[in-house]
Order: C-alpha cells, then sequence, then structure tokens
C-alpha cells in the first residue's frame, strides 16, 4: 500500500564503501577522477554492488581494483551507512571500517590518494552522502 507521506519508490543504488583505518588512526580517501559524476570530491574508496554479489565481496573487490590491496570479510567491521538521493535514483551506502589489509595502498582509479583524521574531513570537499559519516567516524575512532 502507498502512503500519501511517502514519494514514490526511487531504485536504490547500493554502494558499498571501506574506512580503512592506519596505526594513528588515519582515514584513506581518494579523490573522485575527471570524467565520473562527482569528479574531483573526496571519497572513501568502494563502489557498486553486483548482481549476485555479498557486500563484504564487493568491497573486498573494489579495493583490490582499486587500490590493489587485499583483506578479508573478518576483517570488515559494518560502521554507518548513507542514504541520499541522488538525481533519479536513491543512494544507500554502507560504509565498513576495515584496519587490516595487506599490500600498500596505490591509486589505480582515483586521481590521489590521502590520510586523514576524521576531524580534517570537514575541510574537504566530499560527497552529500559522505557528509554525516564524518561526524559517526569521528566518534567511533
Ligand atoms: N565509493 C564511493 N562512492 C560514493 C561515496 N559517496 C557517494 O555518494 N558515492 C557514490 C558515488 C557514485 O554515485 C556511487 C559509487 O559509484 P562508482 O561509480 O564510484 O562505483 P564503481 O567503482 O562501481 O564505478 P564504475 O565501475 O561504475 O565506474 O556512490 C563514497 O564515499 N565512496
Amino acid at each position: 500500500m502507498t502512503s500519501p507521506d511517502l514519494p514514490a519508490p526511487a531504485s536504490i543504488l547500493h554502494v558499498v564503501a571501506a574506512a580503512l583505518v592506519d596505526a594513528d588512526g588515519r582515514v584513506l580517501l581518494q579523490q573522485r577522477p575527471e570524467g565520473k559524476p562527482m569528479a574531483g570530491l573526496w571519497e572513501f574508496p568502494g563502489g557498486k554492488i553486483e548482481q549476485g554479489e555479498t557486500p563484504e565481496a564487493a568491497l573486498i573487490r573494489e579495493l583490490h581494483e582499486e587500490l590493489g590491496i587485499v583483506t578479508q570479510g573478518s576483517c570488515l567491521a559494518p560502521a554507518a551507512f548513507a542514504s541520499e538521493t541522488l538525481g533519479e535514483r536513491h543512494l544507500l551506502l554502507l560504509l565498513y571500517v576495515c584496519r587490516k589489509w595487506t599490500g600498500i595502498a596505490e591509486p589505480r582509479h582515483a586521481t590521489a590518494l590521502r590520510w586523514v583524521r576524521p576531524a580534517q574531513m570537514y575541510a574537504l570537499d566530499m560527497p552529500p552522502a559522505d557528509l554525516p559519516l564524518i561526524g559517526l567516524l569521528d566518534a567511533l575512532l
């Protein structure tokens, strides 16, 4: 049953992302490349969940594709989510905290990488969906 108080359901874009946390409590952000929507903004590494994938498998795949690092499901702790209208679609972003991986992160897709403390993220240009996640991470880490 539809309610007059609720808008028509949009198609949901399921995205997973990671707050990779180093030994100093800094988090890895990557800069979205030219040619992609929201180019130049700083985001958490991750991407869309593909058909038939679990969120954790999608995140393990994305971290390897985007940064060349390897992690496993037991190292991914569900931490927060974001829910944001993106044009015709609605973004549901699942954020995991990850403190253990192998390999050195390198920007295979992104323009650049940087390690920042959550409090420093307020000064960076990040996608609108990420803004509520900053305070959550600040409290969590
Ligand atoms: N990875 C990531 N995506 C985010 C964040 N915040 C945010 O709004 N998004 C949005 C941007 C995109 O609309 C969507 C992720 O899609 P994407 O195109 O970057 O993912 P993908 O790596 O699967 O890319 P592609 O294969 O389609 O090129 O989620 C974030 O912090 N990290």
